[in-house]
């Protein structure tokens, strides 16, 4: 194991009598792609907005590059290096796709306002690095032509593309990607396993990937953990992971360990 970029100790959430999640503890080695599956309702999702902060937990204790950042609110983190998709994008479709990477990096401007500009120089200068980083983003994935279209002209597969480019917007450390293959055509799929790929080999990027989709978790992951009920199941390589028993039955949840004994 590399060393730990994030580390979830002993995650806990209850929403009033649902234990979403419950005494879970997770890590990501720098450079890891560590992929987080589970049945509907295991709750995924709520450990993805306890990471990047969109929520706190009841109990547990999360580290960043070993710092602690439990009572750190979401924008905080993003400043230290995290960034996130969503499974139901959050692109302004109207918007050209420039302008939403643009926007992203003005919404995280105005958030240190002061610091950038006494920092960094002009806010202009600022500014004219942004739309820089933007073009070279949507060149690196392969989006230029695309620029100045307005994201509602664009197919799902290149929607969730530039959400993930619109991330890269703050050069994250760590990446947290939810169910990026939702919808996407299985080509679109094939594009996406070699474009997470790249982005964490070109840059770097340690990922957390949450995904239903069995084909990208075993192409892309180094390490699997298992949610069921809120509770870690089982990890380690996905395909050791997604042959366990006790694994499959909680995907199947019809007991055919019972069946399987008589
Ligand atoms: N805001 C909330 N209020 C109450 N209960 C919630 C809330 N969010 C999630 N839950 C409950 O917590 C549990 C875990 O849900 P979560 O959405 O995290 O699971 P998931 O693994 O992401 O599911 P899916 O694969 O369907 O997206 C479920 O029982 C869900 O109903």
């Amino acid at each position: 194991m590399t060393t730990p970029i994030l580390e979830a100790r002993g995650i806990t959430k209850r929403f009033g009598g649902v234990v979403a999640v419950n005494d879970a503890s997770l890590t990501v080695g720098k450079g890891q792609i560590v992929g987080l599956i589970g049945p509907n309702g295991s709750g995924k999702s709520t450990m993805v907005n306890l990471v990047a902060g969109e929520m706190m937990p009841n109990e547990g204790t999360f580290l960043f590059n070993g710092a602690d950042i439990t009572a750190l609110p979401s924008h905080r983190r993003a400043r230290l290096g995290m960034a996130r998709s969503f499974q139901l994008l959050r692109l302004f479709h109207s918007l050209s796709v420039e302008d939403n990477l643009l926007l992203a990096n003005h919404m995280r401007m105005k958030a240190s306002l002061a610091a950038s500009i006494f920092a960094r120089g002009t806010a202009r200068e600022e500014e004219e690095r942004a739309r820089a980083r933007a073009r070279e983003l949507l060149a690196w994935f392969d989006l230029q032509d695309f620029a100045e279209r307005p994201v509602s002209a664009l197919s799902i597969g290149q929607q969730r593309m530039v959400e993930i480019a619109r991330g890269m917007m703050s050069e994250p450390s760590l990446f947290v990607l939810d169910e990026p293959a939702a919808g996407l055509s299985p080509p679109n799929v094939d594009k996406l396993i070699e474009l997470v790929r790249r982005l964490r080999d070109e840059f770097g990027v340690s990922i957390l990937l949450v995904e239903h989709v069995m084909r990208v978790v075993r192409d892309l992951c180094d390490h699997v953990v298992v949610l069921d009920s809120g509770v870690k199941i089982a990890e380690g390589a996905p395909d050791a992971v997604v042959k366990d028993p006790v694994v499959v039955e909680a995907y199947i949840g019809t007991g055919w360990k019972r069946r399987a004994q008589g």
